[in-house]
């Protein structure tokens, strides 16, 4: 049964991720690509639908829990029935090694202590990009322990049994092969195996300072076996990618340890292949527990994506700058009309949502999407991010690039006929289209950001006239998003509610933070939009008759974005107090390894939706930035 959502730590390997909870068991794992069909989709049912545990096959130490089993006549403790699969036994201790996305658990047991590192070795270092591993070293830290391994591949996101058998390794190593139509996965272990229950189990005792290794490897069916890993050079070499990676942060503050753990995490949802960033890895974990709101995330949204990027910048990494650069010349070639809000990592534009019925859901959260509608919406903010995030790659010295240059101007030209259209907005909420705010805004920001870099390049362009329209933008939101009976702007053009989404008014400069509209808005936010715990929601999802505004049933948590934004918001408006004493606690909200998902439940008290969610680490990262300055303390020369 899958764990909490902060139960799990992130392993991935630059073109996808898995999920590893604390007892061991991988629930997730998408093959070969972020968003290719899971053979682990535990995550998202039961053990049924695929897992990899390993773990221990004996009592933890200290007190027993009441399902360990009984204690044999001559004192040996019996190992567990292969029908329960494994154990699953949560660790006492676990960490990344180092600023690495190398994970370490270990546990305690009556025979000893142990450990188990998983890690995925970054596909250039391997030599071959296509196949991707996936490596598990258990390591004897005391004594002897008894462990077991079991896996259950599960095709098609848990719906087919493979095929599998054993393969005869002339070096004596243990080889299985599961195959399912194009996809296999080969099992090396250095541990014997046999079949069970449709699961692999290899049951092994490990002794202080023994090293067994495991490794899988996925192959396109067709084609010839793969090398067994090599799981100690690999696991070197994955360690030295992350030290030089983590080695050009520019970032030296307070807050470092959260800083660079956030950029690990957004590092890990980069598709290398194209320089495409995956909003987070995972489809349908639930922003409302037991509810409908479930989304595949596996994809790369031009916002997302372009805040990321900021934060890179801000933190010294050029490289993925270009790289996305690249990627979106690439992906929204043609005509600006048919600019999509998302795309697949490689540029692709069928994103069709669907439902896996087969799937019972995380915690029976219903339906279990892939593929995404939001695809199809209409969101002019997302000109507005796309054009500050080429911004910020000029002003920080990316060599200019003529492709984007003339993208920039093709957006300019098409938000100059479009800007006046309702959209779906930031939030992609599925009801009417609306003039939201937000998106205005975010269309000035285009329109700003181009006339700057008309005015300090020698390029052309009808200047004058974009001038005026930007001009005439502000007046527009000035005049119709603003209310000024309640001096605080709204979510939409006439009328009252609130959006957390007004919060980035200040930061993209369309007014000053100590414009009194701002700061009555900040406060309307805080007042209207905030749960007891001082985080904030996106927007009411109810009206004041109790009726479901945004097209979906049940309710959603604090978005932990928008109560970053607050955070940020409080320290440019001079409450710095404030702002640390709320950014302190949304750290505080992080998993014991520094991972965020996409929301808080303030009720149940526990991370919801998608995990890791790059919305929500991009923000921590720019707050951390801010705070820092405030203090004086961030001496980089790149722009806060
Ligand atoms: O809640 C409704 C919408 O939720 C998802 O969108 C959210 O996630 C996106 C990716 O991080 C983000 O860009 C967007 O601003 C968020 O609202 C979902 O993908 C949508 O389909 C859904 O309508």
């Amino acid at each position: 049964m899958a764990g909490r959502i902060e139960d799990y730590a992130l392993i991935g390997d630059m073109q996808t991720a898995a999920l590893v909870s604390n007892d061991g068991a991988v629930d997730w794992l998408c093959l070969p690509r972020f968003d290719s069909p899971a053979v682990f989709a535990g995550l998202l049912g039961t053990d049924e639908h695929g897992f990899w545990r390993i773990g221990p096959a004996e009592p933890v130490a200290g007190p027993q829990p009441a399902a360990q089993g009984p204690v044999t006549d001559s004192g040996d403790v019996p190992v567990p029935p292969v029908t329960a699969a494994a154990p699953a036994l949560p660790c006492d201790r676990r960490r990344y090694r180092g600023d690495s996305l190398i994970l370490e658990q270990e546990w305690d047991t009556q025979g000893g202590s142990v450990r188990v590192i998983d890690f995925m070795p970054p596909r250039h270092l391997l030599g071959t990009p296509d196949v991707p591993q996936m490596i598990r070293i258990v390591e004897g830290l005391k004594g002897k322990v008894r462990m077991r391994s079991a896996v259950r591949m599960r095709f098609s996101y848990g719906r087919i049994v493979p095929w599998v058998h054993r393969v005869e390794q002339p070096d004596g190593g243990h080889r299985t092969v599961a195959v399912a139509g194009p996809d296999s996965v080969w099992l090396d272990g250095e541990a014997e195996t046999y079949g069970a229950h449709l699961t692999t189990y290899a049951d092994f005792t490990v002794d202080e300072g023994e090293r067994i290794a495991f490794g899988l490897t996925w192959k396109a069916s067709h084609e010839p076996a793969p090398a067994p890993p090599e799981a100690e050079r690999e696991l070197e070499a994955t360690e030295r990618f992350w030290r030089d990676w983590v080695g050009q942060c520019t970032y030296q503050g307070p807050y470092r340890e959260a800083v660079v753990r956030s950029l690990i995490t957004l590092k890990a949802l980069t598709y290398a292949p194209t320089g495409g960033i995956v909003a987070a890895p995972t489809t349908s974990l639930p922003e409302d527990l037991g509810g409908e709101r479930n989304w595949d995330y596996r994809y790369t949204w031009l916002r997302d994506a372009a805040i990321t990027l900021s934060s890179l910048l801000r933190t010294g990494y050029r490289e993925e700058a270009r790289a996305w650069r690249e990627w979106l010349l690439r992906a929204v070639a043609g005509d600006p009309e048919n600019l999509q809000i998302m795309y697949g990592i490689a540029g692709e534009r069928e994103l069709t949502e669907s439902t896996l019925d087969w799937l019972p859901g995380y915690e029976n959260s219903l339906p279990v999407r892939i593929g995404n509608g939001a695809a199809g919406q209409l969101q002019l903010d997302v000109y507005g991010e796309v054009v500050e995030a080429l911004h910020l790659a000029h002003m920080s010295g990316l060599a200019r690039h003529d492709h984007a240059h003339h993208l920039q101007l093709k957006l300019i030209g098409y938000l100059e006929e479009h800007w006046r259209n309702p959209d779906e907005g930031i939030w992609e909420v599925r009801g009417p289209r609306r003039h939201f705010v937000h998106s205005k805004v975010m269309a000035w920001v285009a329109v700003d950001r181009t006339i700057k870099l008309l005015e300090q390049t020698p390029a052309e362009g009808p200047l004058e006239r974009w001038k005026a329209l930007r001009d005439e933008i502000h007046r527009d939101v000035c005049e119709k998003g603003y209310d000024p009976d309640r001096n605080t702007f709204t979510q939409y053009y006439g009328g009252k509610e609130l959006d957390a989404s007004l919060l980035l008014i200040p930061q993209v400069g369309f007014l000053p933070a100590d414009d009194k509209r701002v700061i009555g808005t900040i406060e309307a936010i805080q007042r209207e939009l905030s749960t007891p715990d001082g985080f904030v929601l996106r927007y009411p999802t109810h009206d004041e008759s109790g009726q479901n505004v945004d097209g979906l049933s049940g309710h959603e948590g604090a978005f932990l974005a928008c109560s970053f934004w607050l955070a940020d918001n409080l320290a440019m408006i001079g409450r710095v107090g404030e702002a640390r004493e709320l950014f302190e606690k949304l750290l505080a909200l992080r998993n014991d390894l520094g991972l965020l998902a996409e929301e808080w439940d303030p009720r149940a008290k526990r991370q919801v939706g998608n995990f890791p969610q790059a919305f929500s680490h991009v923000p921590l990262i720019d707050t951390a930035l801010r705070l820092t300055a405030c203090a004086g303390a961030y001496l980089s020369t790149q722009p806060v």
